[in-house]
């Protein structure tokens, strides 16, 4: 697992949008070969899908070739209704870019059999051949889609009852009237995120330092179901420094040494190629 720490929310946005823009135009995405990407929801996504835009925006990237499923949707709200997870979806993002709406795959959390929507669900990712790149937030108990604590770290997409902390953290979307908030949701589960080839998390602000230490710094445990991370073979977190703050100072020291290794390690190959280059064309003269 790789932590890389920025100052600040835009930050960290800018950073986690910069690396998807790589990984799909190094993909190269085709009709019969698309992108398939995990998406999250909520407050912490928001500064990427504004970084991610922009991208889109200036003609770097494009979502055209690219296939989306999102982690998870509200049980009983319409999909119309402001707070359902598909508005959200296309409110931040989805409106602002230029994904075909039919590459978009969003549980349906009014299905009348939810355990074949989720059943369904699942198929859909396989038949695409697995997400390759699963981008997550993680919840104030360290849940990773709607993974609540005590999840089975096998678990596949189900419907799930949320944690009462979970529904008061969510009131603030609904006028913070608790019993407005969904009692259940449909999830993709720890699995399914492990699944994917790749994972990205993003984790900031101070509300989420203690399940940042329990992710990073304890073991593999159900109770903060994104620690499971620890067995992805490629996994990396990003956060601000305020997420930061429960971790050890040598936990902090160790990622951002590794970082700055990486930077240099990546520097010299630059160079390397560069002489190669060079080198060619002055034999070539
Ligand atoms: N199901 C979502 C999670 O996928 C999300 O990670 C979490 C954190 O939201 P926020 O980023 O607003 O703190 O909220 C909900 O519980």
């Amino acid at each position: 697992m790789r932590l890389i720490i920025r100052e600040d929310p835009p930050a960290v946005g800018e950073y986690i949008a910069n690396y998807i823009c790589k990984r799909i135009n190094d993909f190269a995405p085709t009709p019969e070969r698309p992108f398939v990407l995990g998406l999250p929801t909520g407050s912490s996504p928001i500064p990427t899908y504004k970084a991610l835009i922009k991208l889109v925006k200036a003609g770097k990237l494009s979502f055209k070739n690219v296939v989306t499923f999102n982690m998870d949707e509200y049980v009983g709200i319409p999909r119309e209704h402001p707070e359902s997870y598909h508005t959200f979806m296309f409110r931040e993002f989805f409106s602002h870019i230029d994904i075909p709406p039919s590459q978009v795959n969003i549980l349906d959390g009014t299905a009348t059999d939810l355990v074949a929507e989720c059943n369904a669900y699942e198929e859909r990712i396989k038949k695409y051949g697995g997400i390759e790149l699963f981008l997550g937030g993680i919840g104030e108990d360290g849940h990773i889609a709607f993974n609540e604590p005590g999840s089975s770290l096998a678990s596949r997409t189900r419907i799930k009852t949320l944690a009462y902390d979970t529904i008061l953290a969510n009131a603030r979307f609904f006028n913070n009237d608790i019993s407005a908030v969904p009692r259940m949701a449909l999830t993709v589960g720890v699995a399914t995120v492990m699944d994917s080839r790749e994972v990205i998390v993003v984790v900031t602000g101070l509300r989420k330092a203690l399940a940042l230490s329990k992710a990073v710094e304890d073991g593999v445990n159900h109770l903060w179901t994104v620690s499971a991370l620890q067995m992805h073979p490629w996994a990396l977190i990003v956060v601000d420094e305020d997420a930061t703050s429960e971790l050890h100072v040598k936990t902090v020291k160790y990622f951002k040494s590794i970082e700055r290794v990486q930077d240099e390690v990546e520097r010299n190959q630059a160079q390397i190629k560069a002489n190669a280059i060079l080198l060619k064309q002055v034999s070539a003269e």
